[in-house]
């Protein structure tokens, strides 16, 4: 097992991260100083140092730290921590190294997912057995909602078992987000994981795909191939879209879950496979059997245990923590400080539906960070047209939002207002025609506005 040093002025610090650790079974040291912990370095390879940047050393922060420590150990991962954010800081850590930069205070769920990702990390050759790369290089985000907490609670509980799964949610909730996780929670963890999306797969590919084909077992078959089954064997195998396959494949895939042996196309010979099937579907796969694209007996060989990942709308509460990671990351990968979003564009994104989920989520965010340079702030110009319109159907198209921002009567802090976004000029100027198009009264739409209420 990997083992890790914990570099912290604050004692607390140590010992909470070494708990954490120490429960998942790492062999965790710790030092309260930067000087103890170039010491300890000298005499141990350690595979992790988690690293505080704030030393309390003379002359010696977490930066110089982890630069002593590259020369010392060049295949370490350095994980800086901080209790201030501060994004020049961390894309300076991350530009000389740092694996990542985790702010303080950090939640256990944090320092699991940070370390699973170092662990799962090819780069980082540590000295226990290895898991497969889950070429998996986003860090999970944990939500703190209700329907969040109640979806890790089942994860937790049925993940160390072998039991198929189908996984349930819209498009963009993170299905295959929540399968890794199953995974990397399952004894199965260090073999394996195989994802494969059978929602565009014509027959002949999903056989290829799924079992395998031999060499010339159809034309374009030039050389042999392992199939996904063959693939994850030992480990996970996670099939996307699993109603859109056609009902042969279906047939062909029952066959093999219910006999755990693999044919490859154009082959006689059976493989034997161990894997855990986890399965995953944007149309509730009861319905798929009720209109007659699903086999009842597949459903039911899947259907061990079934998890419903919640829509973005349903854990708004889960928004701004997914904004800041999202952010952060951004802001890493861009290599310049992002800013944060407006009072008024938080409103807007608060607002906004999500059809596209957590996915759609992050785009936006990239998008905006993208879009805003020289600026501390992202304000709602650099939302998509669908988000500010949602806000206010008839606010005027985001291009022809005036350049200056006085126009925009609303203060968007005011959480019981903020549906609002006019300008005087929408409704030539008409106060009463602007309170009609919104549904108000005119007294009221000058409240909200704060305009005078005189004719005009
Ligand atoms: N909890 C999370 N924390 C951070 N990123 C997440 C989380 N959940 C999902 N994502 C990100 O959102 C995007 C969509 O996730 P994922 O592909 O798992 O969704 P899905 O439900 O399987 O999508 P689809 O329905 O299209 O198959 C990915 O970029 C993923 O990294």
């Amino acid at each position: 097992m990997s083992n890790i040093l914990i570099v912290d002025n604050e004692i607390s610090i140590c010992m909470l991260l070494r708990k954490i650790l120490r429960k998942q079974g790492f062999t965790v040291d710790t030092a309260l100083s930067g000087s103890t912990a170039l010491r300890m370095l000298k005499e141990t390879a350690y595979d992790i140092i988690f690293c505080d940047y704030q030393l309390k050393d003379k002359e010696l922060n977490g930066g110089m730290l982890m630069n002593s420590i590259h020369k010392l150990h060049p295949h370490a991962a350095v994980v800086i921590m901080s209790a201030y954010p501060n994004v020049r800081v961390a894309i300076r850590m991350i530009k000389e190294g740092a694996y990542d930069y985790l702010l303080k205070p950090f939640s256990v769920a944090a320092v699991l997912a940070l370390t699973g990702k170092i662990i799962n990390d090819t780069k980082y050759p540590l000295k226990d057995e290895r898991p497969l790369s889950l070429n998996h290089n986003d860090q999970y985000v944990y939500g703190e909602s209700p329907v969040s907490k109640e979806l890790y609670h089942q994860i937790a509980m049925v993940a160390p078992t072998n039991y198929s799964i189908i996984i349930l949610g819209e498009t963009g909730t993170g299905k295959e987000a929540v399968a890794r996780l199953i995974h990397l929670q399952s004894k199965r963890a260090h073999q394996p994981f195989i994802a494969l999306d059978c929602g565009s797969l014509s027959d002949e590919l999903a056989s290829s795909e799924l079992f395998g084909h031999e060499r010339g077992a159809f034309t374009g078959a030039a050389t042999e191939r392992k199939g996904a089954f063959e693939l994850a064997q030992g480990g996970t195998l996670f099939l996307d879209e699993i109603t859109n396959l056609s009902y042969p494949i279906q047939t062909a895939l029952l066959r093999v879950i219910q006999e755990r042996v693999v044919r490859k196309v154009g082959s006689l010979k059976e493989i034997p496979v161990d894997i855990r099937l986890l399965a995953a579907s944007n149309e509730n796969p009861v319905v798929a059997v009720a209109r007659g694209a699903f086999r009842l007996d597949l459903f039911y060989r899947l259907n061990e245990f079934s998890v419903s990942v919640p829509s973005l709308r349903s854990r708004l509460e889960d928004l701004p923590l997914f904004i800041a990671t999202f952010m952060r990351d951004t802001a890493i990968t861009l290599g310049k400080e992002t800013g944060h979003f407006s009072a008024q564009a938080l409103a807007c994104l608060r607002n906004y539906s999500w059809p596209g989920n957590i996915r759609e989520l992050k785009n936006v965010i990239r998008k905006a960070c993208l879009l805003t340079t020289d600026v501390p702030e992202c304000d709602i110009t650099s939302l998509p047209e669908e988000i500010i319109n949602a806000y206010n159907p008839v606010t005027m198209a985001p291009h022809r939002l005036p350049a200056t921002r006085n126009h925009l009567r609303i203060k968007a802090g005011k959480t019981a207002l903020p549906k609002i976004m006019v300008t005087k000029k929408p409704a030539g100027d008409n106060k009463t025609k602007a309170a009609g198009a919104l549904h108000l009264d005119r007294k009221t739409l000058c409240d909200k506005l704060q305009l005078p209420d005189t004719l005009s």
